[in-house]
């Protein structure tokens, strides 16, 4: 499987850097639309079809690989057979949850997400929210997805003001995703998650995949840790309906499935390189 070049010289250098110290390399991965295709239900995301053993080939050839999602820890783990990949750290809820051989650890959630819980159907009702409307509550947050109503642009249109509000009272972040608009606790992002991985495993290089708005703070971390001399490669998983990450990455795949051929592009490249 041959191993596509980033388009930027940071992106290159970062590569380069990968492959020839795999062992100091950092590789981090969002879930939705990155490492699992998008589905019309959350609850029914699953990898990519090479996905979880790309993973796991790539855990047992560099020094650390993590996935950092916007959903709960052991959710991300239980639908993306997470714990199939040796050694793999599992940051949620954009990095609050921290999920490490099969415990949780995270702080308990504040008390804005109870009143968000108590409100949302009844300001959803209240705006004749379209049929179709789902709200996913994910215990340390609440999601409102729109994909499956008719007009999933016009339904966020109609909603986010009235979803920013109650945000606003309840203490807590919104959160804009694909045709989804999440509220959640404040002080965490993928990019804080993403620093923090680095500050405590010390590598020299970092990889960053996502294909959402949640994950542009996790490439600006990677800008961040550039300037700190870690080289840093930023991977956007393309699609029609997000265009900012694919023009602040160094390298665009079509997808969950250009995730997977690059999986195995890396795995063979570093065992090219170190001869394995
Ligand atoms: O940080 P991520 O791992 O990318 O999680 C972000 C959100 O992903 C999920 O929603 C998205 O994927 C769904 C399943 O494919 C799709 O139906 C939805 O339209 C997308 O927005 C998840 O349900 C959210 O809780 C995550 O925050």
């Amino acid at each position: 499987m041959s191993l596509p070049r980033p388009g930027t010289d940071a992106g290159r250098t970062a590569l380069d850097a990968l492959l020839n110290a795999p062992a100091s390399a950092l590789a981090a991965f969002d879930f939705d639309g990155t490492l699992a295709p998008i589905v019309d239900d959350p609850r029914t995301s699953a990898p990519y079809p090479g996905i979880v053993e790309g993973l796991a080939d790539l855990a047992g050839l560099i020094g650390s690989v993590a996935v950092v999602t916007g959903r709960p820890a052991g959710t991300a783990v239980r639908l993306g057979e997470l714990d199939r990949v040796p050694g793999i750290t599992v940051l949620g809820h954009y990095g609050a949850e921290r999920w490490v051989g099969g415990r949780v650890v995270a702080a308990p959630a504040p008390p804005g997400v109870e009143l968000v819980r108590e409100e949302l159907p009844g300001l959803l009702d209240g705006l004749n929210a379209p049929e179709g409307t789902w709200i996913e509550d994910k215990g340390r947050s609440l999601a409102v997805h729109t994909r499956r109503t008719a007009d999933p642009d016009g339904a966020l249109t109609l909603l986010t003001p009235a979803l920013s509000e109650l945000a606003r009272r309840a203490e807590l972040q919104v959160e804009p995703g694909r045709m989804v608009v999440e509220l959640r606790p404040q002080g965490v992002d993928k990019g804080a998650a993403l620093t923090a991985l680095v500050a405590e495993s010390g590598p020299r290089t970092v990889l960053y995949a996502g294909d959402d708005l949640g994950d542009l703070p996790a490439f600006a971390a990677v800008a961040a840790l550039r300037d700190q001399g870690v080289a840093g490669l930023t991977v956007c998983s393309s699609s029609d309906e997000v265009a900012a990450v694919a023009e602040a990455a160094d390298l665009v795949v079509p997808g969950p499935a250009g995730l997977a051929d690059l999986l195995r592009g890396l795995t063979d490249a570093v065992r090219g390189a170190s001869g394995v």
